[in-house]
């Protein structure tokens, strides 16, 4: 990733899910972000169900109708665009019981589902097993056992695959690397061989294969390549041990663009698919997240304040890390751009929010006019890792999210009202542990 000095504009605006119309004013399916901004109070998330649609698209006409598709529910949870994904013919992958909550109220085909994760509680192993999804992705021998015996107490088999830890470098940022030896994900290669003829025999297991997902944001491809190879090879070695190994899950992690102008070639991932395990005639999926939502979200912010500094200006927007929190975790960039734009020179500035932590930054930028109050500015590349990983630090409410699709908008998610989560505190319920409360009524 970049760092936080390396600011960009998008090179690529006409990519992305907003244009300039003949007024110079961007705009997101023909509906200005500037009378968006009118009608629903900055800042807020805006999301183009046809860029979405059309990202749904790229992945089914690069990999064919043989490989499935789970969106990695995480990228952005909001119920519409699960959704609209599934809609389009789209599984799920999920890594809670809340996620599966969601999928669920949206509508999603529960057959479709992937339960990723390393920590799945015994609660959510029995919502999953009952809602009858698709797969559960184990990642250790005790999430085995534990499900082995919930499935088993419940007389129902669990069907599951093997999340490998091939130990390959996915060569993204380190806290979003996951297929590393070491890294808390998956169980390693070397230890699959002993334990699929063992999980095979487990009662309540149903054995289906493997799955692995080597990271996020990844844009080279080579790691994709070095890591199926090692799951092919794995297949084979389990099936020459009389093991049956009929599906094999990819995992996700293809990367978009954040204003460098590249990205994965999806055509290219599927050929790396093809000659890898393309010939094992197991049921293929791959498992992305950012790649079908990152590119389809701006965050729109107004400027509040401009501070000059001899050099530069310091320029506070309403939006804040605990909106967008992936500059200050990542010091990742995202490409930001005037809603309207201006004639004239720039001025550099660094844009922060109002948070109190340094690291409320969102980088520095020279490409800018010289900013000031009210102006308005939007993040790219903001439908991943945005909405679903805010919060209300600072006691800073949830942003509104709007979907934007032919000329229309809806708010899909309100700003939350702070009197909502003032309610319990203002008024706690005290309690005696002597009484067993059943499950259902534990606190939470
Ligand atoms: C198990 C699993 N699958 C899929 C994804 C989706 O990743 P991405 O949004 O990078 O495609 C993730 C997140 O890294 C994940 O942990
Ligand atoms: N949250 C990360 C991606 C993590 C993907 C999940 N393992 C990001 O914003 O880039």
């Amino acid at each position: 990733m970049t760092t936080i000095e390396e600011g960009k504009r998008s090179q690529n605006l006409h990519q992305k899910s907003v244009h300039r119309d003949s007024a110079g004013v961007l705009s997101m399916e023909g509906v200005r972000l500037d009378h968006l901004a009118e009608a629903v109070e900055t800042p807020f998330y805006a999301y183009s169900a046809r860029t979405i649609a059309g990202a749904y698209q790229d992945f089914r006409s690069a990999l064919g109708l043989d490989v499935g598709v789970c969106y990695a529910v995480k990228a952005n949870g909001n119920l519409s665009v699960i959704a609209l994904l599934s809609e389009l013919g789209c599984g799920m992958d999920i890594v809670s019981g809340g996620e599966l909550q969601r999928v669920v109220a949206a509508g999603a085909s529960r057959d479709g589902v992937v339960f990723s994760g390393v920590g799945k509680t015994r609660a959510e192993v029995e919502a999953a097993l009952a809602a009858g999804i698709h797969q559960f992705n184990v990642e250790s021998v005790a999430e085995l056992e534990l499900i082995s015996a919930v499935a088993a107490s419940h007389g129902v088999e669990a069907p599951v695959a093997l999340r490998v830890n091939p130990d390959i470098d996915a060569l993204s940022h380190d806290k979003i690397s996951t297929g590393r030896k070491g890294d808390k994900f998956g169980i390693s290669i070397d230890e699959i061989a002993s334990l699929y003829p063992r999980a095979s025999g487990m009662r309540g297991i149903r054995l289906v294969g493997l799955a692995t997902h080597i990271g996020s944001q990844i844009t080279d491809l080579e790691p994709y390549r070095k890591a199926y190879t090692r799951i092919a090879g794995l297949t084979r070695h389990l099936r020459d041990l009389g093991q049956s190994v009929t599906r094999l899950d990819l995992g996700g992690g293809i990367g978009i663009d954040y204003g460098s102008g590249f990205k994965l070639d999806l055509r290219d991932f599927a050929s790396i698919i093809r000659a890898t395990v393309g010939d094992l005639d197991a049921e293929l999926t791959v498992e992305p997240g950012r790649r079908l939502v990152g590119e389809a979200g701006v965050l729109v912010t107004q400027v509040l304040y401009s501070k000059p500094h001899a050099d530069f200006d310091i320029v506070v927007i309403d939006a804040a890390m605990n909106d967008l929190i992936r500059p200050a975790m990542y010091d990742a960039v995202h490409p930001v751009e005037m809603v309207s734009s201006t004639e004239g020179g720039s001025r550099k500035c660094r844009i922060v929010g109002p948070v109190c932590e340094s690291s409320d930054a969102f980088g520095s930028f020279d490409h800018l006019p010289e900013l000031s109050s009210g102006n308005l500015v939007a993040f790219l590349a903001a439908g991943a890792y945005g909405a679903s990983m805010s919060s209300t630090y600072n006691a800073r409410p949830l942003i509104p999210e709007v979907l934007i699709s032919d000329d229309r908008f809806a708010v899909i998610r309100r700003r939350q009202p702070i009197e909502e989560l003032l309610a319990l505190e203002r008024n706690p319920k005290w309690r005696s542990l002597s009484s067993r409360l059943p499950f259902s009524m534990k606190a939470g």
